[in-house]
């Protein structure tokens, strides 16, 4: 009754939902097996007319946005950047208060620490590292040619996590020399534990959470990635400060690029607190292990998807292939400029259907301190969380007809999009752009040397980010 009387509640209910039951909500039709979740998300918004939705998660109030005019409110909004609470919660574990879940000041000047190593001068400045790592991973699957299957994922973690650590932490680990590394391995179980996190609320009461085998997994996992920025953090201390070549190397270095340093660590281990103070290693820590994740992970599958939709699809491998040819002509090798990147406007496509077909990111929220109005008037009230629910917005047949068909025409030459893979607006990605470089490097890279079948169909899981639990296993065929 109280629920019903409320102001939020009688907001809320103009929008359609199935009916929450007290203390849980619609735990019931949501399930418990937070793998399922995203697909009873999906059952719901075409049960309710494939339109905005609610949802009552326990005691808390979702609002499921598909419609991309209230995405763009949301997303560009000036002050309503705070994630849902479960979200943040769910992230704390690994990734403290870190960029991604930090809010106010912090925040504030934690991105714009992190922003100047994403300008375009810098990423230009990037592309010879790509290509040094690029020509590792050719040698790597020039094993496997015309002999065995490959699972990119086996590969393309270390390679993307390779790039991290030299890019932007100044510090050369060589994963692709290491696959086996134990980072990989409990990496693995990283979005099953966050999702966990994220959809099972009983977690977060730590009394009963802590005496649970999956507590166990979560801190090994956890120690594991910490372990690496740690070291990470204590090499590049090394470098600076006891070794005056590398000194004057970065120094040399610093005077060329001004302004723009390129090392992102060295900013943080030279960054202060308000009062002073240097930033302890504990606080670099946590930016350092949400950037090497988040980056290599969500990089890594969606490259990995789409080579392995153009191993489905033959006619648009072909077609991305004959683009690669246009571009390199005869010289089948040469490394890629970023000038050859630009040109890469079919492959571009290629990726855009490949985000709205398996979204990499799944959804994202905002937690909102005041009523939001969307669109067509209707009032979201202050404390709900607002869902960007990208898997819905980008099967809406109104939006994308003939929605289950792969299709990367849709995108080509064709500038406006409703997909937002990248999110947008104040706390939209801030590694978009070297994302886009990394992953046409790698993808002109293989499309050029190989072509590609698949060996295995992929076993994909919608998680907070989508992934294949078996790996994305293809075929290689020497082309060159
Ligand atoms: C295909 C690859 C990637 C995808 C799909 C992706 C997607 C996203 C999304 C959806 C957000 C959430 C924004 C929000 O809640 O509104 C985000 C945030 C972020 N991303 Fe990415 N990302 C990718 C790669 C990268 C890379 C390579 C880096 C860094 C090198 C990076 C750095 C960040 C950071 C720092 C944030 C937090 C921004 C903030 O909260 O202010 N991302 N990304």
């Amino acid at each position: 009754y109280v629920r019903k009387s409320s102001r939020t509640w009688k907001l809320l209910n103009k929008f359609p939902g199935d009916k929450p039951l007290p203390l849980i909500g619609n735990a019931l039709q949501i399930g418990f097996n937070s793998d399922e979740t995203c697909a009873k998300l999906m059952q719901m918004w075409h049960r309710h007319g494939q339109q905005t939705f609610r949802v009552t998660m326990g005691t808390e109030n979702w609002v499921m946005l598909c419609e991309p005019d209230d995405i763009r409110i949301i997303l560009s909004h000036p002050t309503e950047l705070s994630k849902p609470l479960e979200r943040n919660a769910a992230f704390k574990p690994f990734f403290g208060n870190s960029v991604s879940t930090a809010e106010g000041e912090k925040w504030k000047s934690t991105r714009k620490l992190i922003v100047s190593s994403f300008s375009f001068k810098t990423l230009d400045q990037r592309q010879e590292t790509i290509n040094k790592y690029c020509d590792q991973l050719a040698q790597i699957f020039d094993r496997y040619k015309d002999k065995k299957d490959v699972d990119l994922y086996r590969y393309l973690k270390p390679f993307m996590l390779d790039l991290m650590c030299d890019s932007f932490m100044g510090v050369e680990r060589n994963f692709l020399q290491n696959v086996e590394h134990r980072y990989f391995k409990t990496g693995k179980n990283i979005i099953k534990i966050l999702t966990n996190n994220y959809f099972n609320h009983w977690r977060i009461i730590e009394s009963i959470f802590v005496w649970t085998p999956m507590y166990k997994e979560m801190t090994e996992t956890i120690k594991n990635i910490r372990d690496l920025s740690q070291e990470l953090i204590y090499s590049r201390k090394v470098k600076t400060h006891k070794n005056s070549e590398y000194i004057d190397e970065i120094e040399e270095e610093k005077k060329k690029n001004a302004a723009e340093d390129l090392c992102l660590l060295d900013k943080f281990l030279n960054s202060k607190l308000p009062n002073g103070e240097p930033v302890p290693d504990s606080q670099i820590n946590e930016e350092i292990s949400l950037l090497c994740f988040t980056a290599h992970y969500t990089t890594t599958v969606t490259m990995s998807h789409a080579l392995y939709l153009m191993a489905k699809y033959p006619e648009v491998q072909q077609k991305a292939y004959e683009e690669q040819m246009m571009i390199f002509g005869e010289d089948k090798l040469r490394k890629a400029t970023n000038d050859d990147l630009g040109k890469m406007k079919y492959l571009e496509a290629v990726v855009k259907e490949t985000f709205r077909v398996l979204p990499t990111v799944t959804k994202i929220g905002r937690q909102l301190q005041e009523d939001l109005t969307l669109s067509d008037g209707r009032v979201v009230p202050a404390g709900t969380s607002v869902v960007v629910f990208y898997e819905a917005m980008n099967m809406n047949p109104k939006l994308f007809p003939e929605p289950s068909k792969f299709d990367p025409e849709r995108f080509y030459g064709n500038p406006a999009s409703y997909i937002v893979p990248f999110s947008a607006g104040p706390r939209g990605c801030l590694g978009s752009g070297y994302a886009w470089m990394a992953m046409k490097s790698v993808m002109s890279t293989v499309l050029r040397r190989y072509k590609l079948s698949v060996a295995k169909e992929p076993d994909i899981a919608y998680r907070m980010l989508l992934e294949s639990d078996n790996g994305i296993n293809l075929k290689l065929s020497s082309r060159v």
